[in-house]
């Protein structure tokens, strides 16, 4: 090959060229409106204008009053609800009706819940009292006015949003979703429904890559399965390549004499690296094309779901300025695991709580990377660091959730 490129690197260096080149590709932030910002990375922080509450307010339905219960109750003076400030003011011993989120009328110092109420001739009597000061929000007491709520590179939350909207912003700024094309290649896949020959499967990648992508928000697009042939992927990974921001491509990375990425990229693109000590995911590659990051995942299905949520995500959160790092559990191993191999493992386990209250995670053992039934009924990643070892029963260990926690 032409290039000289890194091959058989370590986990960690992939990422950090990953993470270098996709950083490099930062996607310019936009200004998108809150039913739209979901999920997406925000590009600028976000500083309070105003106070949250923004005035002192009632807590609960029921009677704003103002000093301890007179022996025949506080005098009813008026009534405030929600949304327009009446601007009342309570005497000593008054109290007026009041409704949850309505203002303060000056001097009250309680809100007294409706249940705990009694009226009676114009009079409000409580059973049990009130504590005093109880059900108030004061100004402030959430947010005071010029406090960094949001930094750049957090993931809009529905709770974020949620506050952004509670300070009167209608869009928030953040970085555009990257557009993503999605390949599998090779001679042997059939699309699911279609019937097979002798020594035909069907592509179970291009469904799990759509899937995975569309759980971070994005809307790939998915080419159909191209056959073997150089000339063929060529041209389409060119035409991706110049209308998309990453291309994906699982199989066609490996040793074989039908895999023919890493040389196609090398001519006609750039190789940032080939081969990973990484298990599975080993021939991984990363390179680039055109104007797009190009993402070539070994083809078998779990070697796609290791790779794409450890690397591929990488990539993805690069692009968007993601800062937030990605969640991890650590969990104690139910059983003992053993490794001969030096390579970092992504074995596939399952994640449970432990009687006293510890997580603790299954391994499975079926760790061929063609075992997609397996992978199926597990739901993280359990880490195996580099080097070959073996790990006891309570050891403590790195899991990567690769199911929704639900
Ligand atoms: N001599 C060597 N052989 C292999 C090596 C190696 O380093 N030297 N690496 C092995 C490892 S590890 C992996 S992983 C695979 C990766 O191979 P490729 O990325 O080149 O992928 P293919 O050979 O095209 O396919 C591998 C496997 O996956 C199945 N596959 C491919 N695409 C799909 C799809 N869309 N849906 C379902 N299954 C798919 C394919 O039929 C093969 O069984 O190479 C090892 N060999
Ligand atoms: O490294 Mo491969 O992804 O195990 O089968």
């Amino acid at each position: 090959m032409s290039q000289t490129f890194p091959t058989r690197i370590g986990f960690d260096p992939a990422l950090a060229i990953v993470a270098r080149e996709s950083a490099a590709r930062r996607l310019a932030p936009e200004e998108i409106p809150l039913q739209r910002a979901a999920g997406r990375v925000l590009a600028g922080d976000v500083v309070a204008g105003t106070p949250l509450p923004n005035f002192d307010n009632a807590a609960m339905d029921g009677f704003a009053v103002r000093g301890p219960m007179p022996p025949d109750g506080w005098r009813l003076a008026g009534e405030q609800f929600a949304g327009v400030d009446q601007g009342l003011s309570l005497g000593p011993g008054e109290a007026c009706r009041i409704t949850t989120g309505a203002p303060l009328p000056a001097g009250c110092d309680t809100v007294l819940v409706k249940e705990n109420a009694r009226e009676q001739q114009g009079r409000v009597l409580a059973d049990p009292q009130p504590a005093p000061g109880a059900n108030i929000r004061r100004a402030g007491e959430d947010v005071r006015p010029g406090q960094r709520l949001l930094a750049a590179g957090q993931v809009l939350t529905p709770a974020r949003i949620g506050l952004a909207a509670a300070l009167g912003l209608p869009t928030l700024p953040a970085a555009r979703r990257p557009t993503v094309a999605v390949f599998t290649t090779g001679d042997e896949l059939q699309p699911p429904g279609q019937a097979l020959a002798p020594g035909e499967i069907h592509d179970s990648n291009r469904a799990l890559l759509q899937a995975l992508l569309q759980a971070e928000g994005l809307e790939p697009v998915a080419w159909p399965i191209l056959p073997d042939d150089p000339a063929r992927i060529v041209s389409a990974l060119r035409d991706a390549a110049f209308s998309f921001d990453v291309v994906i491509t699982c199989g066609g990375v490996s040793a074989g004499e039908k895999d023919h990425l890493p040389a196609l990229l090398c001519e006609h693109g750039e190789l940032f690296f080939w081969k990973v000590r990484m298990k599975p995911g080993m021939p991984l590659l990363f390179g680039a094309l055109g104007g797009a990051l190009v993402l070539g995942l070994p083809g078998n299905p779990v070697s796609v779901l290791a790779t794409f949520l450890t690397v591929g995500r990488e990539l993805l959160d690069g692009l968007q300025g993601r800062a937030e790092p990605r969640r991890r559990w650590r969990a104690r191993l139910a059983a003992p695991v053993a490794k001969r191999h030096e390579r970092l493992e992504f074995m596939r386990g399952r994640l449970r709580v432990g009687d006293g209250g510890q997580l603790e995670v299954e391994p499975d053992l079926a760790t061929g990377s063609h075992r997609l039934a397996a992978a199926a009924n597990n739901d993280v990643l359990l880490v195996l660091p580099e080097g070959a070892g073996q790990w006891a029963e309570g050891d403590v260990l790195d899991c990567i959730p690769c199911a929704p926690a639900g």
